[in-house]
């Protein structure tokens, strides 16, 4: 018995009914049931939908696509099942004979049915132990380290603790960051938008106080990024808006349990210009481990040092040197090893990465249209696809709520407004040529290290496929995997997995890309999904590839490049050339272009110092790692506050100044400069000063 591998539910289409903020050139939507749901209990949801939302003209075109969807999905399944009896041994060799290519292909179909098994380093281990455990928790780490791998592994862990909506918040200070791991930006989930002046921030307590008081946990990821400042003034609310009960005593954070991630060596906040029309203009200064609501938190800090990124000792040595501004002569000596030209190999060239938003976009319309492609690396199955095709994505909402109408729409209304379909990786429309550079938006999961195509892969398009010749290809496949040589029921599922994302999608034509592994694949369609606890789901439908002539460095943060130029003009801000170099998976596929000079590689001295305090306080896992490559020591002061897992001090409760005190070596008040003590203290010792 085989059933359609999406799962159970009802996805319902962003239609003209549920007009979008972007929805013009989008196609007709279908509704899709994803299993089998009789077509009378759908309609019928949708009618009880529409009637509440008096949204009667829509009714019979909803219901006509509620149909024509059905009837497509089991007459597509039907045509996938309809040559399926198993073949005979014979008949069987026969094909091995005419067909080497297919069967070469079912066999790496075999082998990417076996997903790679990840196992967890002692360090992200602990990390997902102190969740668990409720503590709050910051975890840092060079680049590569699996700090972004780490949250997705609690997120899992807390959706199955808490089932309410809203009840944990998940937010990164940019949109950019916050939509890998499903989250939203730290501007909106607190409903602050944008902030001016320090009276921007009461719009927490009209437009989002109740979300906060029942929420139970807050994850920011890319935390490097928050300034000191926001991260107090949103503390500060916080807790008045959770302590509402006269006899309730003020926590840290109200009470909710925060976890950080983040690497302060990276990306930092841009401070505001200071504006003298504004009274109480908020600044955006300092970093968050310069707030006072930092050191309030009471955070158990786990430093993962095995980076999994590159895999060269020596190259993630030079790497650290110029993450800590210890040795910044390391950038002339990757830039001596790494200024030839990189060559360009079967047709894909390096990814350019620029500080500019300007010359990145620039880059990639000047090369999109220069593009012709070289006859002898096409695949044409259609010579009108030299010309650029647009591929438009396939957009769905699912809400949870199926029996309260009211809640329906409310959830619709909220998912239809994510900041999902501003940020989603996966374009809305996509331009795409014969010669396109493009790179990877997501992991393929694909077994084998040959065969590790990641968020960041480089290749070129090097033809099309359509999605009617696709279809054919998976019929066949599954015959000869029906045959008793191909047992294994995982390659089955892969195959109906690209069979059930293929219904879900109406591009046409799927582009074929040549990575730099060698693998040539079909980019089809892939469903990018976007789960607000306990509302819904956005899915998103769009091959998984972006242009990649050009990226700026603040839009490749996250991401492993595997051929890449980092471009060194105009750098600007701290921590930018760490950040680019360490996109790089080894000195091959790296090329520096510009003057490398020392005086680019800048790192904050107030990082470096809480980087060194951190090695007196950050908790360590009973063991010791063993796998991936141990970062070099970042430190040499031997750790005197070792903490265990068994470790349950929790130094806020006995006294807040006794904190200040024992961390008092990082502190910067980034109100007047000064070391020494938090921002909120500075008024009081002017005070103090003055009265005495
Ligand atoms: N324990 C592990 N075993 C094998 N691979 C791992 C492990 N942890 C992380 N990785 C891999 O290392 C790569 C980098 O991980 P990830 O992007 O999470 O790092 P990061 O610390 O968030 O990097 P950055 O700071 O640059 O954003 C990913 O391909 C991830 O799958």
């Amino acid at each position: 018995m085989f059933c359609c591998p999406l799962g159970s539910t009802i996805y319902v289409p962003l239609s003209p009914s549920f007009p979008t903020p972007h929805s013009s050139n989008r196609p007709k939507m279908e509704a899709l049931a994803e299993d089998w749901v009789d077509d009378d209990s759908m309609i019928s949801m949708m009618q009880e939908v529409e009637t509440n939302l008096n949204l009667q003209n829509s009714r019979q075109e909803s219901e006509t696509q509620v149909k024509d969807s059905h009837r497509e999905v089991k007459s597509f399944v039907g045509h996938l099942y309809k040559d399926m009896e198993p073949l005979g041994e014979d008949l069987q060799q026969e094909v091995e004979m005419e067909d080497k290519d297919l069967q070469q292909e079912v066999e790496t179909e075999v082998r990417d049915s076996q997903q790679p098994i990840i196992s967890l380093t002692p360090e992200q281990q602990l990390v997902i132990d102190l969740v668990r455990e409720g503590k709050n928790v910051f975890f840092t780490g060079s680049g590569g380290t699996g700090k972004t791998m780490v949250l997705q592994h609690i997120l899992k862990l807390l959706s199955e603790r808490y089932d309410r909506a809203g009840d944990v918040v998940i937010t990164a200070p940019t949109g950019i960051a916050a939509i890998p791991i499903g989250g939203t930006t730290i501007h909106r989930a607190t409903g602050i938008g944008i902030t001016r002046t320090k009276k921007d921030f009461d719009c927490m307590w009209t437009t989002a106080a109740k979300k906060w008081r029942s929420a139970k946990v807050w994850i920011i990821d890319e935390i490097s990024m928050v300034s000191a400042e926001l991260l107090d003034h949103l503390e500060q609310n916080l807790t008045k808006i959770r302590t509402y009960k006269p006899k309730d005593v003020p926590k840290p954070f109200g009470g909710l349990q925060v976890i950080f991630a983040g690497d302060f060596f990276q990306l930092q906040p841009v401070p505001e210009k200071p504006n003298y029309k504004l009274k109480d203009q908020f600044l955006n200064r300092g970093l968050a481990f310069e707030a006072a609501a930092w050191h309030r938190a009471d955070l158990q800090t786990v430093v993962l040092k095995n980076i999994f990124r590159q895999g060269d000792g020596h190259f993630i040595r030079m790497l650290n040197d110029i993450r800590t501004g210890e040795n910044p002569a390391a950038l002339e000596d990757i830039a001596k090893q790494c200024s030839r030209d990189l060559s360009v190999e079967d047709g894909i060239l390096p990814t350019v990465l620029y500080s500019k938003n300007k010359d990145a976009d620039e880059y990639n319309i000047k090369k999109l249209n220069e593009t012709l492609p070289d006859e002898k690396d096409v695949i044409w199955i259609n010579p009108n696809l030299d010309k650029p095709v647009v591929l438009v994505a396939n957009e769905y909402i699912r809400p949870e709520a199926s029996k309260s109408n009211y809640l329906y729409r409310q959830q619709y209304d909220q998912l239809r407004a994510a900041e999902f379909w501003t940020h989603c990786h996966a374009l809305e429309n996509i331009t795409l040529k014969i010669g396109a550079q493009v790179m990877l938006v997501r992991n393929m999961q694909l077994a084998g290290k040959e065969s590790d195509l990641v968020n960041g892969s480089r290749g070129v398009v090097v033809g099309w496929t359509s999605r009617e010749e696709k279809l054919e290809k998976i019929t066949w496949k599954l015959s000869l995997f029906r045959t008793p040589k191909f047992k294994t029921n995982p390659v089955e599922d892969r195959l109906l997995h690209i069979a059930g994302k293929l219904s879900q999608s109406t591009i046409e034509f799927i582009p074929i890309v040549a990575f730099r592994n060698g693998r040539v694949i079909d980019c089809d369609p892939e469903m990018f999904d976007y789960q607000v606890l306990k509302v819904g789901l956005c899915t998103r439908v769009q091959v998984p590839l972006k242009l990649a002539w050009a990226l700026t460095i603040h839009k490749c943060q996250g991401l492993t490049l595997d051929y890449v130029i980092v471009n060194l003009k105009y750098i600007f801000a701290e921590g930018q050339v760490y950040v680019a170099l360490s996109r790089a998976r080894s000195l091959d596929g790296l090329q520096i272009i510009g003057n490398a000079s020392r005086s680019y590689v800048k790192v904050s001295p107030r990082v470096v110092q809480f980087y060194k305090t951190l090695a007196r306080i950050e908790t360590h896992p009973v063991t010791r790692p063993e796998e991936g490559i141990a970062a070099p020591e970042e430190e040499t002061v031997e750790p005197d506050r070792k903490h265990t897992l068994s470790t349950t001090e929790n130094p806020f409760e006995k006294c807040p100044e006794e904190v200040f005190l024992e961390n008092m070596s990082p502190v910067i008040c980034y109100h007047c400069s000064k070391e020494g003590h938090p921002a909120w203290a500075c008024k009081l010792e002017k005070l103090l000063r003055i009265n005495s």
